[in-house]
């Protein structure tokens, strides 16, 4: 990510996916009846992953977009099936996993979406590899992806396969993670148009000291924005393998297996925030100033903490400022109630949100 600093037009395709964002939650949203926004939200983060990934900025509409997006979309509707095949590894014997029959038993659930979706969404990427490769420039790589092409080319170790697995696993942390921490804001933001209210008169003061908005004069709005990530953080925790047997608090825990940790027990235990379970965006000031507080870990913590932490930080910023600059929130239908997920923490399918122009 530091060989890219400078070089890619990330803040710029951050702020023209803004725009969009903000013309289709009117275009869509406006109504009585409101939307569920995940749809745009998701769409603006995939576009800004591709500038990172390929200093590619999307029309929405795109037909190229739209199979990314789509890929992207039919992952996320069988990953929970593919985790819980991942953990029958851990009890059953090898042969049974390995067989053929035990495979077509799993492509009868919804993993069946996100086998299928595997070899079209390689193939895109391997044609954006063959489209990079004829202008790579190995002083200057200009995005993501031709870092990783030139690394390859140093390292026997890597191959095609590692390079194409790397930019789906970068789509695949950045695209849903942040959507649904879009949606988790602005349904929170309607439960609190006084909230609203406060962060739209900073914005604009802010706007005043400086057209290209900038973080230090919105204190406020990054309390709301902590605060939206800690109650309501999107990822519990991805599942991880214990690499050795290791002992912890009495308890043994053999190599290779499956473990999950919870980050939102950190983020909602009473001995870390008072009242856990309220929203409450002042609980950050010390001493009158912003504190950012590493106990909200949504990003996770350790050495396989999130990669795109700093781009999504940023992405949030615009896409939060803009939506609160543009519209008043209403919630129509739904409540916070959360989906049943095996390890993410996202909203209900039937939310309807208004965004209704300032
Ligand atoms: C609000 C948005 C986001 C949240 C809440 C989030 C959260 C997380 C979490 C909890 C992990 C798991 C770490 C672990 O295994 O312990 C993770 C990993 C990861 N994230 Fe993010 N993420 C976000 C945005 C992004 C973005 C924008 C990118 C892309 C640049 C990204 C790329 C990744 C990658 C590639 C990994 C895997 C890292 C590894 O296994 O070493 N994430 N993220």
């Amino acid at each position: 990510m530091k060989r890219l600093a400078g070089k890619n037009k990330i803040d710029e395709i951050i702020q023209k996916t803004a725009e969009k964002t903000i013309f289709y939650l009117e275009k869509l949203g406006s109504s009585p009846e409101g939307m569920d926004p995940r749809k745009v939200f998701m769409n603006a983060s995939i576009n800004v992953t591709s500038g990172f990934a390929f200093e590619k900025n999307y029309d929405f509409e795109d037909e190229e977009f739209q199979k990314l997006a789509e890929y992207i979309n039919e992952f996320f509707k069988g990953l929970t099936h593919k985790s819980l095949q991942q953990m029958t590894w851990n009890i059953l014997p090898r042969w049974i996993c390995e067989s053929d029959f035990y495979a077509k038993i799993w492509y009868k659930t919804p993993m069946k979406h996100f086998l299928d979706a595997v070899p079209p969404f390689h193939k895109f990427i391997y044609t954006m590899i063959k489209e990079q490769r004829k202008s790579l420039d190995h002083a200057n790589p200009r995005n993501y992806l031709e870092t990783l092409l030139i690394d390859a080319e140093s390292d026997p170790k890597w191959g095609y396969f590692t390079v194409v697995a790397t930019i789906v696993g970068v789509f695949l942390g950045a695209s849903d993670t942040l959507a649904n921490t879009m949606t988790w804001l602005a349904l929170v933001l309607a439960d609190h148009p006084e909230v609203q209210e406060k962060m739209n008169n900073e914005i604009k003061a802010a706007r005043e000291i400086d057209a290209d908005l900038k973080k230090e004069n919105c204190p406020f709005t990054r309390f709301v924005l902590l605060e939206s990530r800690r109650l309501n953080s999107v990822s519990d925790t991805l599942p991880h393998i214990v690499s050795e047997d290791i002992t912890v608090k009495g308890f043994h825990i053999p190599r290779n297996s499956q473990i999950f940790g919870s980050l939102a027990a950190v983020m909602r235990d009473p001995k870390n925030f008072d009242n856990p379970s309220k929203f409450i965006p002042d609980r950050f000031i010390k001493d009158g100033r912003f504190e950012n507080d590493p106990k909200v870990c949504g990003f996770s913590v350790g050495l396989r903490n999130c990669i795109g932490k700093s781009l999504a930080i940023e992405e949030y910023f615009a896409f939060a400022t803009a939506m609160v600059e543009n519209f008043r929130i209403k919630r129509v239908a739904g409540n916070m109630d959360l989906a049943k997920h095996a390890f993410l923490r996202l909203p209900i399918d039937d939310i309807r949100v208004q965004f209704l122009r300032r």
